[in-house]
């Protein structure tokens, strides 16, 4: 009775909550019924705090609302009958772990954007690899840090089941310093923290000006380094960039591996989108895939919430999955894509950053100075806008369409074998539509 309640209090938590969170926080816990309601028996400290200081709010009032006498929760470890304290540091006790299982390296898509970072987070996740350690993997939202970070860690538990492995947000970080500073528990939370085998820690961006965090933390990460114990690195810059952040800190980062992650090329955008729709047994033909990667570039997350809510649609309505019917459902989220995007806002941004004039790229000159940025922004045009090729052409100083066809087919050559180029015109793209 007390189980099914609880399972239909996670259900109606995973419209409120994230999956990643309901995964990590809320599934290994255990409901067992007591006289004054429900007790949540949570594997550790870790993520019984996490969730008496998170968490215990939302489910009392869910649970009051389904009805039930169970609307007051506890939240403790382990078999209950232990104190939380005693169950929290040594050794981790009955630790399990609390990575995410669907982020692995087998559900990553690699492409050139994230091949790097992720042969070398395989790398990491081998017990022989002391030079991949620490290993930090930055680059902006969304492009799958995290994931590679659970990656490590889920390959780790495939190596060896018995490996603790614990993934913790800065934030979750200093919030239980704090907790342990004001309840004297210092040695508990240093022993928690010694004691992995893995430390996987997201967003240290977050630790910025957090001195006594830092500190913290600087401790934990020699004594870890020292041992040969693993850590696991996120950050939304390279660290050497984060204000705020130790210079001793950010000298013990560049010990081991920096890696960065970009925003997915077109064809692993198309990847993505349909690898996640086989994993939610949906077939996305290949030109919806292609239709929505083209619009949606920003991140892998957008990538995810335009496929979620045209699956959604398509389930709803029993329409077949078309280009016609992802342009009626994604009507509204498309239109922010396509208004960021308009031909002067290319115009502009290509001049800035080739540093000519505006009207340089309209005129006639020739030069190769101003013709090739020209044929640059002609081909980002096509690429993130819906304008035709006659528009196109219109907007460029009333060009033919068959010179922006032209500069298209010139620009995607150049390319393949010019990487400076393609650098341009990736970085472009990405201001674009950032
Ligand atoms: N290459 C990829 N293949 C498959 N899924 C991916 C890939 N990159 C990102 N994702 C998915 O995109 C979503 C966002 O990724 P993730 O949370 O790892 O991003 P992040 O870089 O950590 O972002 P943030 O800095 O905002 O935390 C996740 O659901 C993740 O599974």
């Amino acid at each position: 009775m007390t189980e099914s309640l609880w399972q239909r209090c996670l259900s109606q938590l995973e419209s409120r909550l994230s999956e990643r969170d309901i995964n990590m926080w809320l599934r290994p816990l255990q409901a067992v019924a007591t006289d004054h309601g429900m007790d949540l028996l949570a594997p550790n400290e870790l993520v019984r705090e996490q969730v008496d200081r998170e968490y215990r709010g939302v489910i009392e009032s869910i649970l009051s609302g389904i009805g039930g006498n169970a609307s007051q929760v506890r939240v403790s470890v382990g078999g209950g009958e232990r104190s939380a304290r005693a169950d929290a540091a040594p050794a981790m006790r009955g630790f399990r772990s609390n990575l995410d299982p669907r982020y692995t390296f087998q559900s990553f898509v690699q492409g050139k954007s994230n091949q790097i970072a992720r042969a070398a987070a395989e790398q990491a996740a081998l017990p022989e690899n002391a030079a991949y350690n620490p290993l930090l993997i930055y680059g902006g939202v969304g492009l799958g840090k995290t994931h590679l970070m659970h990656g490590v860690g889920n390959r780790m538990l495939d190596l060896n089941q018995r490996a603790k492995v614990v993934y913790v947000r800065s934030e979750h970080f200093v919030n239980e310093l704090i907790t342990a500073i004001r309840h004297n528990r210092m040695d508990d939370f240093k022993a928690f923290y010694r004691s992995v085998d893995a430390l996987l820690i997201d967003d240290i961006q977050f630790f910025a000006g957090k001195d006594r965090s830092q500190e913290e933390f600087f401790h934990t990460f020699n004594a870890l380094l020292e041992s040969n114990q693993r850590i696991v690195l996120t950050c939304d810059r390279f660290p050497k960039e984060v204000e705020g952040l130790e210079d001793r800190l950010k000298s013990r980062f560049s010990w081991g591996l920096s890696v960065a992650v970009e925003p997915p090329e077109l064809e692993t955008r198309v990847a993505i989108l349909i690898a996640k729709a086989e994993q939610h047994d949906v077939v996305l033909p290949q030109e919806v895939a292609f239709f929505i990667a083209k619009r949606v570039r920003s991140n892998v997350r957008d990538l995810e919430s335009a496929l979620h809510r045209l699956t959604a649609t398509a389930k709803f309505s029993g329409s077949p999955i078309t280009i016609d019917f992802a342009k009626q459902a994604l009507q509204d989220m498309l239109a922010v894509y396509d208004r960021l995007v308009t031909l002067e806002n290319i115009q502009r941004t290509v001049a800035e950053y080739f540093k000519i004039r505006i009207h340089d790229l309209n005129a006639k000159k020739r030069s190769r100075s101003v013709a090739r940025p020209r044929q640059i922004a002609m081909a980002l045009a096509k690429e993130l806008t819906n304008h035709s090729l006659p528009e196109i052409g219109a907007a460029f100083g009333g060009r033919d369409h068959t010179t922006v066809l032209h500069a298209c087919r010139k620009i995607k050559e150049l390319r393949e074998s010019e990487p400076r180029l393609d650098e341009d015109y990736n970085n472009l793209a990405r201001t674009l539509t950032s």
